[in-house]
């Protein structure tokens, strides 16, 4: 780990970009080699994007940007995003920077199991079929090992099997099920394409055992060991806002969290406001999000009613305290994040994390992003703050150009409205004056 100099990064967002990039550089957190990538914007070739995917016909673009503040396990970190939504960034920035008086983020992650399933179907005798399997644990791992030896040799591979199995159901016309996990550990990567070796390797043999149909052999997203924690603490006194007391922020939010606890249509908007955070350091670290995504809700779900992710309490010694935990399956390794100019720099700012870390930094983004987002709900509401950030985003829908956007967007802030017509009305008013 280096000294980082956090004070080169002071009123970052009231940079230019290309200062932006020289106080990041003196920062400490960009080394000097890395720098062009960044001023090029991390340019993806041409020649790589169409290796990537089938019928490529350009590349889509987001912005990229760095939440700052973050003391993660007492390690300092200004974590890349990749989003489109505006306040998100300065939201995170915003809590982490609250936090790290208070000792930042703590985390704890579980190991890293991965779960293929095989579901196998037509078995005539269950109870038989499910004691070959236990008897054959040793040769099923050993049949999967043998599918992905490099992984094995790395000191990974497949560990253990779990037999589950599923009744069959007249309401949803479906036959039983006997559902063979294997536990996989795939050390760095993510492991969807080792796991999926592995599993379409020991079909045949799950069949030969079973006596029965193998209807499919794949990873499971709902990797419930594989889990991250991140929690945090704050005293009464640092939550105070405008009239409100530190003890009536806290015990807002404490009800907040409360009520995304018992309603689901709450609760998906208080997780989405975690996913703001999690997705965007996910999709900048080239992660796969759709898989951290299905994997979240699913575990949202796990007492069979869709709660909220993180919780929100008061200690007895009267603290704020926060937690957060969900499926992570992070990869350092993998995929795209070796060659995607993106994914690099992400490694690259952050100091190249292994994927425990990754977790732990993911998983504080979150817990930070929905603290920002509950407070700003309970207190002023949330479109003060968003709003007044997405007012830019309206003057370019209106196709305000160069100095029109900062002329529109500060008019827009001043106005009762704050919406595109308003946005097209003023933009026409600064261009009849000029
Ligand atoms: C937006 C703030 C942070 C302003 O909050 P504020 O109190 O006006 O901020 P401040 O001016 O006091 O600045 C505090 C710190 O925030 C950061 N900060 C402040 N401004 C910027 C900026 N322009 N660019 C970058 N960073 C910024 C920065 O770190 C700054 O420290 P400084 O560097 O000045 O010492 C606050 O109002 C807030 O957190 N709002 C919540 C915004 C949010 O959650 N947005 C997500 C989109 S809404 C949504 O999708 C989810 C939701 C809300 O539905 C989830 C849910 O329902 O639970
Ligand atoms: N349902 C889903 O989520 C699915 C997702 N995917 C996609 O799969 C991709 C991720 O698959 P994944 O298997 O992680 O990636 P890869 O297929 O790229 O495999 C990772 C490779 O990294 C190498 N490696 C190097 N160092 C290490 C290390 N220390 N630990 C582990 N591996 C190491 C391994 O090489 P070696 O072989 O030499 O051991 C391994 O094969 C993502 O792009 C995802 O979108 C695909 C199918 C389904």
């Amino acid at each position: 780990m280096t000294f980082k100099n956090l004070n080169e990064l002071s009123k970052f967002y009231k940079k230019k970009r290309s200062e932006r990039i020289t106080s990041l550089e003196k920062s400490g957190f960009l080394k000097n080699d890395w720098k062009e990538s960044l001023e090029n914007n991390l340019h993806l070739s041409e020649e790589i994007a169409d290796s990537m995917i089938e019928n490529q016909i350009g590349t889509y673009q987001l912005p990229y940007g760095l939440a700052l503040n973050f003391l993660i396990d007492g390690e300092d970190f200004a974590v890349p995003m990749a989003t489109e939504e505006p306040s998100v960034i300065a939201a995170a920035s915003s809590a982490a920077k609250l936090f790290r008086e208070y000792g930042g983020f703590q985390t704890a992650v579980t190991e890293r199991m991965m779960i293929g399933q095989a579901i196998i179907t037509n078995v005539p005798d269950p109870e038989k079929a499910i004691a070959l399997l236990e008897e054959n644990e040793i040769d099923i791992i050993q049949k999967a090992n043998q599918a992905h030896p490099s992984i094995v040799k790395r000191g990974g591979g497949a560990e253990s099997i779990r037999i589950r199995e599923i009744e069959a159901d007249q309401e949803y016309q479906t036959p039983h099920f006997l559902i063979v996990h294997l536990q996989i550990e795939t050390l760095e990567a993510m492991g969807a394409n080792i796991i999926n070796t592995m599993m379409e390797a020991i079909l045949p043999f799950l069949e030969e055992l079973t006596k029965g149909k193998a209807l499919m052999g794949i990873l499971s997203n709902y990797a419930t060991e594989c889990l991250a924690t991140a929690s945090c603490r704050i005293p009464c006194e640092a939550l105070k806002k405008g009239s409100l007391s530190g003890e009536d922020v806290r015990d807002l939010i404490v009800l907040a969290s409360k009520a995304a606890t018992i309603d689901p249509y709450r609760a998906v908007t208080h997780n989405k406001g975690i996913m703001n955070g999690v997705d965007a350091v996910v999709l900048a670290s080239g992660n796969d999000w759709r898989a951290m995504e299905a994997g979240a809700h699913a575990y949202a779900s796990r007492s069979g009613q869709y709660r909220a992710l993180s919780s929100w309490q008061a200690a007895s010694n009267g603290d704020l305290v926060g937690e957060l935990t969900l499926p992570l399956p992070v990869g350092t390794v993998g995929g795209s994040i070796s060659f995607h100019p993106g994914a690099k720099m992400t490694h690259h700012l952050l100091d190249n994390p292994d994927a425990e870390k990754l977790e732990s930094i993911i998983v504080a983004v979150g817990l930070a992003q929905n603290f920002s987002a509950i407070r700003a709900l309970v207190t002023e509401g949330i479109q003060k703050g968003h709003m007044s950030l997405h007012a830019r985003s309206l003057a370019i829908s209106a196709g305000a150009q160069g100095d029109e956007i900062e002329k529109t967007s500060q008019l827009l802030k001043e106005s009762k409205h704050m919406n595109l017509a308003q946005a097209n009305d003023l933009l026409n008013e600064i261009r009849k004056k000029q």
